[in-house]
């Protein structure tokens, strides 16, 4: 784990930013000359105002969107090849589970759109709702599962891809607390299982972009341009107690300092 923080400074780029911009047609500049360089193996959270141009960026990285000015490389080529690739995957606050189909059915649904067959999906999926803790309820339908399993359970379904590059729009916003903070340190545990894995994570809440990230890039209110990037030099694993160090209380400060200005 620790790999990740020491690494870094000689890793591959996997999403580069220069001058990026998004004006929608009605006029709306949601975006405005970002420029950042986020590198393999990285958690990065962005962390800023409600409208400031967090999920336009997510949008243009995964392809959904294009910018209207400036350049973006994903994995070193354009966003809807490295999509094409199933080099990303995302996860939003909205879990986004069929409800209609099992844990498993769901979880194995990005392989069975790739067309690999049902004892690969089976294995597959075994192995990632292993890692989730959720292979017990592979059978159940989403209405069976808590708030937090079902967060779990669309987690698994991002992973099986084995995706360099993890997009997390929220992804814990709807949890309670307690839950919330468990989770925070399930996907650390799973990241820190793949050192080649990407995260790029969007947050309200600076606590949890603290606690979860090497880097923090605080954004300004619309048009969302970047106002710092805070480092988080605290090595991993971290646990619990990390959230009441002097450290913690010190980089919360400045993240919150940043979002002022
Ligand atoms: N399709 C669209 N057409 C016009 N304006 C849009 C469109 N999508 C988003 N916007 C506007 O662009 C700005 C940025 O929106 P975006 O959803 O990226 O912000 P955000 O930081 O993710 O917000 P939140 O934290 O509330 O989810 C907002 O003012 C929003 O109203």
């Amino acid at each position: 784990m620790q790999q990740h923080m020491e690494l870094t400074a000689v890793r591959k780029e996997r999403v580069r930013m220069g001058q990026l911009s998004k004006v929608y047609p009605d006029g709306t500049v949601a975006v405005k000359d970002v420029n950042l360089s986020i590198n393999e193996g990285e958690f990065l959270s962005f962390v800023g105002p409600s409208g400031c141009g967090k999920s336009t960026i997510f949008k243009m990285i995964t392809g959904l969107s294009g910018p209207t000015d400036g350049t973006l490389e994903v994995m070193g080529t354009t966003p809807k090849q490295a999509r094409k690739q199933s080099d990303t995957a995302f996860v939003f606050q909205d879990h986004t589970l069929l409800p209609w189909s099992s844990v498993i059915d769901n979880v194995s649904l990005p392989l069975a759109i790739r067309g690999l067959s049902r004892k690969e999906r089976q294995l597959e999926a075994e192995r990632v709702l292993e890692l989730v803790g959720l292979k017990d309820y592979m059978k159940s339908m989403p209405r069976q599962l808590s708030g937090g399993m079902k967060m779990r359970a669309s987690i698994a379904r991002a992973l099986i891809s084995k995706p360099k590059l993890l997009l997390m729009d929220e992804p814990f916003g709807a949890l309670d607390e307690i839950t919330r903070q468990t989770l925070q340190l399930e996907l650390l545990d799973l990241w820190s299982q793949d050192q080649e894995m990407t995260v790029l994570f969007v947050t309200h809440n600076v606590f949890e972009a603290v606690f979860l990230s090497t880097r923090i890039a605080v954004m300004t209110p619309r048009p969302g341009k970047i106002a710092a990037v805070i480092d988080v030099p605290v090595p991993f694993p971290r646990s619990e107690s990390f959230r009441t160090t002097p450290e913690f209380g010190q980089i919360v400060r400045s993240v919150s300092d940043a979002l002022k200005h």
